[in-house]
């Protein structure tokens, strides 16, 4: 059941209480509440999504966030290597949580990221070969409905899995740049063509379709793949509207401090208290959960001892080590009325189009913002002198996204003319950030730093992927399509690229590593190879806070595979009668 008010809740005592019922919660409260002998509350900050049009409709992903309802509405602090600006870091904040907010993207890294996971962690269930079977009950492959294309050549069947819980699908709707994108493959060699570039084969180098988690013309996220299930277990309660604000220590065992009692509010006056007899799992993201723990006296004293709140769990890497993968727009203009952005002007040309969208489904709204993506690593020389900080040379460092209009999250769109922009992303970033809370008050945001393109590794990568976008652009594909470049894209010189890149850059949005896992022995991390919170008992931590390392992909793939393992971890742990237990079974319904 969903419930929107502490006053419907049957029970204080549950035997986990999940906080954050976002992309990696509501998976693990789904799979644990198959077991119904387990009473499970998860409670979530954010409202509902249900017939929220911005929210299902893919293309309109964009107006979701950032600053609205459906946002913590972050800003960063200054970013030193950015020319000391600042700007929106979106996190969703409603059911589903950012897999309800995000651009849908679907990918689950090269094998080289987990490989390197469980070579960092000691433990080989971080392994690809291990991970790569979640594959199976988290995915379901499904044909692009509408347009009934054929995807041979598009996706690769075999590598799929058409049993697992969360849709994911191709285009629906061509965008007109499409061909030139893939004609490019063809006709350079730097660019080769890759027909499934979801990681699950072996890399995700080159140039394909993205896939997403869109079907039948809306957005699939967490919520609306789990709600359903939530709706029909009684032993599954979601509490919406429900920010929790600290956790209190309930004892000490071993020398371990017991994290059992969760403190929350209903954002106006009131404060509750729930109980977990076996686990707190805190789900609540890589900004989240760091102010979490924070506010409840796990961190670094240096962050807390200032703000007067009492040390209980002295864990020196809580909030340190936040990554993400800077985005730099490079905008092309092109020939009159080639790109969309004539129609996203129009306010008459968007209505039709929602309006098709509300009564079919179909037309480019229905449709993701991006059809086509690149993964590339540098050229061998480039590495030369420098430790390659790619987890393998099957992960790519830079990526290149295709928008088939002016997409520039920093600035708007000019009143006239026709845009293609080539976004690049730095995938293997060597800055590192951090999240810090600024008071005791949970209501206040937290300072985010993500101390983006501090290192010269950072600003060449990304200087490189810009050279790269406009060799791409450059390709005989382009020929009558565009007619120049926008802004500091023009400049020939490392340093006119590299103005561009400081001035120009901001996010991606994939916030990790903010709580992140090291070996049993190693102090040097916040969660155990197991997820439980070193120091404590009774507490895990399952979202992508716990990588150690940033993925070269679109996170949210491991951040439902990530609760895929914890479920199997947690089964293993407390199942009543491990014996009759397979997870690989019990956890798929
Ligand atoms: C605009 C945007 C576009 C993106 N596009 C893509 C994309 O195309 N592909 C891709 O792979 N990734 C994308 N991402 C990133 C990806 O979606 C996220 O990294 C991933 O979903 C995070 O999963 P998570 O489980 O760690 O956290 P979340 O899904 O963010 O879940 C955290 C949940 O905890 C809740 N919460 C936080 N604090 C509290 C509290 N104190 N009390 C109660 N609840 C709390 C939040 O409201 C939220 O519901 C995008 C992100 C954004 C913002």
């Amino acid at each position: 059941i969903i419930l929107t008010d502490p006053s419907q809740l049957q029970t204080t005592t549950y035997d986990y209480v999940i906080v954050g019922a976002g992309t990696s919660g509501l998976t693990l409260a789904a799979r644990l509440s198959q077991d119904t002998t387990l009473n499970i509350l998860v409670l979530e900050a954010g409202v509902s999504d249900e017939n929220v049009e911005s929210v299902m409709a893919p293309f309109l992903a964009p107006s979701v966030t950032p600053k609205t309802k459906y946002d913590w509405n972050y800003t960063v602090v200054p970013q030193a290597g950015m020319n000391h600006r600042i700007y929106d870091y979106p996190r969703g904040r409603l059911l589903g949580g950012t897999s309800s907010a995000n651009y849908m993207v679907h990918q689950y890294g090269s094998n080289d990221n987990w490989d390197r996971m469980a070579k960092v962690t000691g433990d080989a269930g971080w392994a690809w070969n291990n991970m790569r079977r979640y594959v199976s009950q988290h995915e379901t492959f499904v044909e692009p409905p509408h347009d009934k294309h054929n995807t041979t050549d598009e996706f690769t069947p075999d590598l799929h899995s058409y049993r697992g819980d969360v849709k994911i699908s191709l285009y629906v709707h061509r965008q007109n740049i499409d061909s030139r994108v893939i004609e490019t493959t063809k006709q350079l060699k730097e660019f080769p063509y890759n027909k499934d570039v979801s990681g699950i084969a072996t890399d995700l180098l080159g140039v394909g379709y993205a896939q997403s988690t869109m079907t039948e013309g809306a957005r699939v996220s967490s919520s609306t793949t789990y709600s359903r299930i939530v709706n029909t277990r009684p032993n599954l309660t979601v509490l919406i509207n429900a920010m929790v604000t600290k956790l209190i220590n309930t004892g000490i065992s071993d020398g371990l401090m017991g994290f059992q009692r969760v403190e929350f509010t209903d954002g106006l006056t009131k404060t509750y208290m729930v109980e977990a007899t076996k686990e707190v799992i805190l789900s609540a993201g890589s900004i989240g959960t760091v102010q979490i723990l924070q506010l409840s006296g796990i961190g670094d004293p240096a962050d807390l001892d200032p703000l007067g709140i009492p040390v209980i769990v002295r864990s020196p890497k809580v909030g340190k080590n936040l990554q993400d993968h800077p985005l730099l727009p490079n905008v092309f203009s092109v020939t009159d009325g080639g790109s969309m952005d004539h129609i996203l002007r129009s306010e008459s040309e968007m209505t039709d189009a929602i309006n098709e969208w509300r009564t079919k489904r179909t037309g480019f709204i229905s449709n993701n913002i991006v059809n086509n993506l690149a993964f590339a690593r540098v050229k061998p020389g480039f590495l030369e002198g420098q430790i390659d900080p790619a987890a393998g040379k099957l992960s790519p460092h830079y990526e290149l996204i295709f928008v088939n209009y002016w997409l520039d999250p920093v600035h708007e769109r000019p009143a006239t003319g026709s845009y293609f922009t080539i976004l690049t992303a730095l995938l293997t970033p060597t800055s590192r950030g951090t999240v810090k809370i600024q008071s005791t008050n949970p209501f206040d945001a937290p300072l985010i730093d993500p101390n983006m393109l501090t290192t010269k590794w950072d600003l060449k990568v990304l200087r490189e992927s810009v050279k790269a976008a406009k060799r791409f652009a450059s390709a005989p594909a382009w020929n009558g399509y565009i007619t120049g470049t926008m802004g500091k894209l023009s400049s020939e010189t490392d340093e006119g690229l590299d103005d561009h890149a400081r001035q120009n850059a901001s996010t991606i949005f994939h916030p990790t590593s903010t709580a992140s896992m090291s070996s049993y022995s190693s102090p040097d991390g916040v969660v155990n190879p197991d997820l439980t919170v070193k120091g404590t008992y009774g507490l895990r931590i399952v979202d992508l806070s716990v990588l150690p390392y940033i993925p070269s992909c679109h996170p949210q793939g491991p951040a439902y595979l990530i609760a895929e393992r914890a479920a199997d971890l947690l089964y293993t742990v407390h199942a009543n009668d491990p014996d009759d237990l397979n997870p690989q079974y019990v956890l798929h319904y």
